[in-house]
């Protein structure tokens, strides 16, 4: 038998998009709910959700909607690739509209529906080591760092290596020593990427705040730009992740991105856990 909504809970969605989850919380229309407390108690697996990301959507600011991201650790993330694939994806199914505007920190995204997929424009990457960030003045094209990474910023700092063998990289023991690199004064998501021809790559991710994860959008569009201003790849390239393919275009107006997404389940918390926080 399943139970009566309960006064006072909070509905939320669980989406993913290649196996990078999310909780989706829609506050349109009423208060924003999300804070560090909510971000760390919704991200145990165990006793709460579990999510790699929190996104929340609010009402538009010169735009249909807002977006905020939270990880896990209850850190708030510049940018989300694959949880604004899902929202937007979300959305457009919800209005019937094929395009709509997104307001990040990061600034305006686009979503567009095209041949029945949504592509997002994730801006121009951030090339700078300034706008990365960088704590210096080095290249972000050859970092100072063993293994000669590029640094590139898509709202949110990437560090990307090229590797023979993506899927040899253990994760959890490379990943965290980078993330938290001096060279990184916001700390890094890290990206081992294996160039298989000029519009084919293999990509494996560990995501500051968050760790080993199955795909990340951003980190994805790093991956691209950073293969590109190498000379490794073309400008359209299809990636696989370790939870399946993107497909990913650097355009003059930005990198674009797109891949599957998918509503998993919608649910409320209760207002015994909300009362917890
Ligand atoms: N999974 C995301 C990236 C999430 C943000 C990251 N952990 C950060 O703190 O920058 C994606 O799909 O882009």
């Amino acid at each position: 038998m399943r139970d009566a909504p309960t006064q006072g809970a909070l509905p939320f969605m669980k989406m993913h998009g290649l196996g990078n989850d999310f909780v989706i919380i829609d506050s349109r229309g009423r208060k924003a709910v999300t804070s560090p407390a909510l971000a760390r108690a919704l991200g145990d697996r165990h006793r709460g959700v579990g999510f790699d990301q929190l996104a929340e959507i609010r009402d538009g600011e010169g735009s249909d909607i807002v977006l905020d991201f939270w990880n896990s650790d209850g850190s708030r993330a510049g940018a989300c690739g694959n949880a604004t694939r899902c929202v937007a994806a979300h959305v457009l199914a919800e209005t019937g509209a094929s395009e709509m505007t997104i307001r990040t920190t990061r600034g305006l995204l686009r979503g567009v529906v095209d041949g029945g997929q949504v592509w997002i424009n994730m801006g121009q990457p951030q090339r700078a080591w300034d706008e990365i960030p960088l704590a210096g003045d080095v290249d972000p094209l050859h970092l100072p760092l063993p293994g000669d990474p590029v640094g590139v910023g898509m709202g949110n700092p990437h560090c990307v290596f090229f590797v023979d063998d993506a899927g040899a990289v253990d994760l959890a023991k490379a990943g965290p020593a980078i993330e938290t690199d001096p060279l990184f004064p916001q700390a890094t998501n890290v990206e081992f990427a294996q160039v298989r021809g000029p519009g084919d790559i293999r990509m494996r991710v560990w995501e500051r705040g968050t760790g080993i994860t199955l795909a990340c959008g951003s980190g994805a569009c790093a991956t691209l730009v950073a293969a590109r201003l190498r000379g490794l790849t073309g400008p359209h390239v299809r990636m696989e992740l370790d939870g399946g393919w993107m497909e990913l275009d650097w355009r003059d107006d930005g990198v674009w991105m797109t891949g599957p997404t998918a509503h998993v389940f919608t649910a409320s918390l209760t207002p015994d856990f909300l009362g917890a926080l």
